[in-house]
């Protein structure tokens, strides 16, 4: 089978619309899809598998364990374990505590994998960080500053009548509240946008909850930052994608530049409000980074 191999860790909401936007482009020639709950991971198998043959995708899909990410290419971890998210501030920070210890048990079954693994599971910044120093891998990155960002380039386009091909602007630092909007080197055609922006980065901040109000969860927005990741990481295309990497002692989102699938960080110029912001993302992360259970903690049920 042509194609790369990909493996998604999580059936629910992200994970189906990740998988299902993955068989329908025909990005991997297999997908290996690993979930907790069985007759989970077995419905939405049978129902990409439906899929698959009606789009005429040459994508294979199959049902595996850990021990079968191993053969993939690029693995994708959208799990998330059963938690009341009762967070009114910082609401991506509330699964930490729930979320570290199983995420810590996936990566300590992944210990020298060798292929990339896109950490898409809350806090988002926090998690791949974990992910990267309990498993050792090279290749981890973060999901969420490049859907930050894509919104931030979307409502700019928006607001000035354009198409978003036309913005450039980045979205940094925590995937959360302390985004940092690049807003110095944004450009329309070119043209410098700043003063013009605050509207675009209230939407930017109301965007997440408009969707949790209508439809529940966030999912297609993240399945499309995870596609796009995916291409630049397994060499299908050359460009930028914001992620959560190392930066100093912690991590958080800066742009990244894929070449042949070779990443280089490559932040744009910050004025002096853009570092210190960064900077108090970063510093904000590190605290959180220590409240983490510890790895020996038991994972929940
Ligand atoms: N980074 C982003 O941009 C972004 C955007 C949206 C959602 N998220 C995060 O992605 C995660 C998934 O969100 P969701 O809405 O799909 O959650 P969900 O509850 O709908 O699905 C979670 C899935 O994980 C599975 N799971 C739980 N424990 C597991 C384990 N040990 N091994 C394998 N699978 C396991 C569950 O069975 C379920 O299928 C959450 O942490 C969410 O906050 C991140």
């Amino acid at each position: 089978m042509n194609g790369p191999v990909v493996g998604v860790v999580g059936a629910g909401a992200v994970g189906q619309v990740l998988a299902a936007g993955l068989v329908s482009v025909a990005l991997p020639g297999r997908l290996v899809v690993v979930s907790r709950r069985t007759e989970q991971t077995r419905a939405l198998v049978a129902d990409l598998e439906d899929m698959a043959l009606s789009a005429r995708s040459r994508t294979r899909v199959e049902a595996g364990d850990v021990a079968d990410l191993r053969r993939c290419d690029a693995v994708v971890v959208a799990l998330r374990t059963d938690f009341t998210n009762s967070a009114v501030q910082d609401i991506r920070r509330g699964g930490a505590t729930a979320n570290a210890p199983v995420l810590g048990a996936l990566a300590r079954g992944l210990r020298g994998y060798e292929g990339s693994v896109l950490v898409v599971t809350n806090p988002v910044d926090l998690m791949a960080r974990r992910f990267a120093e309990v498993s050792g891998c090279a290749r981890v990155y973060g999901i969420g500053s490049n859907l930050d960002s894509a919104r931030y380039r979307l409502l700019l386009a928006q607001y000035a009548g354009v198409s978003p091909d036309r913005v450039r602007g980045h979205v940094i630092g925590e995937h959360g509240d302390r985004a940092v909007p690049c807003l110095s080197s944004t450009t329309v055609d070119g043209l410098p946008v700043e003063g013009r922006t605050r509207a675009v980065v209230e939407g930017l901040q109301e965007r997440p909850a408009l969707i949790r109000a209508g439809i529940g969860r966030t999912r297609c927005g993240p399945a499309g930052a995870v596609v796009s990741t995916l291409r630049k990481a397994l060499g299908l295309v050359d460009g930028v994608e914001e992620l959560s990497v190392p930066y100093g002692d912690v991590w958080l989102g800066i742009p990244i530049a894929f070449t042949g699938g070779v990443p280089a960080p490559c932040c744009p110029p910050l004025t002096r409000y853009e570092r210190l912001s960064l900077d108090s993302a970063a510093s904000s992360l590190r605290d959180a980074y220590t409240y983490l259970p510890a790895l020996t903690e038991r994972i929940p049920a």
